[in-house]
């Protein structure tokens, strides 16, 4: 899994999808990796479900294709052991047991028996695995979900929102839980309309809005770009420190009655530059904006509806 251009695991290329008069997808595109988290964020309605729909072939595109390992996932002989998919977690039989639901698809994909009682652990479900899901709250029917998603050990897991229903400390596990995934060498795409549910565990974000990407990125790029390299400085000689930075090339601008804000020149050689002159200082430090003003920024045009007064709506 180590050469990533011949490893793509998913390519999602310009599908276009309508349901009646409404575009769900416009021309989507972008490549799943191995060995990372890719998040696949956008707000509500901006077409996630349905890209996940078409690239398991349970809804047909109109225009694009969507390909798993280089092949429709249709045409795929083994499928759970290419691509583990949870995208609604309530589809199961209430009747049965957890494990016996996951005896029952493993026997449908020729899968053992033995592999059932690893995922259940992997998914932590516990002593809960002998109880009938049907009783199981939601965030026990996620784990049930992602049991049965790794039942063939894929290369690819594909989860729909299964931050949705999850408790803080089911969130923190389902957090450490897609990391390991990815750390184990697989591509995971994690999708959900809430930035923050992807803190510290995406590596990679693809950005929707209208049913198509708004952003392609790196998390750590992406910050870098929001953060704007502005740095905020607190000194007792505002006027003096001004002057060494404006002379060494930056943009300053006063923003209190002693604190500068500095873009053009990054915290350390701020300091440095301070420092030798003999300028004094308290605190130099750079803005880092969080992932949610970054997602903010990004998808501002595209939420439907947003601030649009009753009855101004056009669509
Ligand atoms: N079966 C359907 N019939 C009609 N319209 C649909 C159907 N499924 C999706 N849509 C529409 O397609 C667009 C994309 O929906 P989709 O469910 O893919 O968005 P999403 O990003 O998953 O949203 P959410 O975060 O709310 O789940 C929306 O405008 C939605 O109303």
């Amino acid at each position: 899994m180590s050469d990533e251009s011949t490893k793509a695991t998913i390519e999602v290329i310009g599908l276009r999808k309508r349901f009646g008069p409404q575009l769900a997808l416009d021309g989507m595109t972008f490549t799943v990796r191995p060995g990372r988290v890719t998040g696949f964020v956008g707000p509500n309605g901006a077409g996630k479900s349905t890209t996940m729909r078409v690239i398991l072939g349970l809804d047909a595109a109109e225009e694009g294709k969507a390909l798993v390992d280089g092949v429709p996932y249709r045409t795929l002989r083994r499928p759970l052991r290419h691509l583990g998919a949870l995208l609604d977690a309530s589809a199961l039989q209430p009747s049965r047991t957890a494990r016996n639901h996951l005896l029952w698809l493993a026997h449908s994909q020729g899968v053992s028996g033995r592999r059932v009682d690893e995922v259940i652990d992997q998914a932590g479900l516990g002593t809960a695995a002998r109880r009938k899901a049907g009783g199981f709250s939601l965030g026990m029917r996620q784990r049930l979900g992602i049991a049965a998603a790794l039942l063939g050990d894929p290369p690819v897991v594909m989860l729909d929102e299964p931050f949705n229903g999850l408790d803080p400390d089911g969130i923190v596990w389902m957090r450490g839980f897609l990391s390991s995934l990815a750390r184990q060498g697989r591509a995971v795409l994690v999708s959900s309309h809430l930035m923050s549910e992807l803190e510290d565990t995406a590596d990679h974000l693809v950005v929707i809005g209208r049913g198509r990407v708004v952003a392609d990125t790196s998390v750590s790029g992406l910050l870098a770009e929001a953060s704007g390299g502005r740095v905020t400085l607190r000194t007792s000689a505002p006027p003096r420190a001004a002057q060494v930075l404006h002379g060494a090339g930056a943009t300053v601008l006063a923003t209190g009655p002693d604190t500068l804000g500095v873009t053009g020149l990054p915290d350390e050689e701020i300091v440095a530059l301070l420092a030798r002159n003999g300028v004094p200082f308290s605190q130099v430090s750079a803005h880092r904006a969080t992932l949610e003003e970054a997602y903010m920024a990004l998808t501002r045009d595209a939420v439907e509806y947003r601030g649009i007064p009753a009855g101004e709506a056009t669509r």
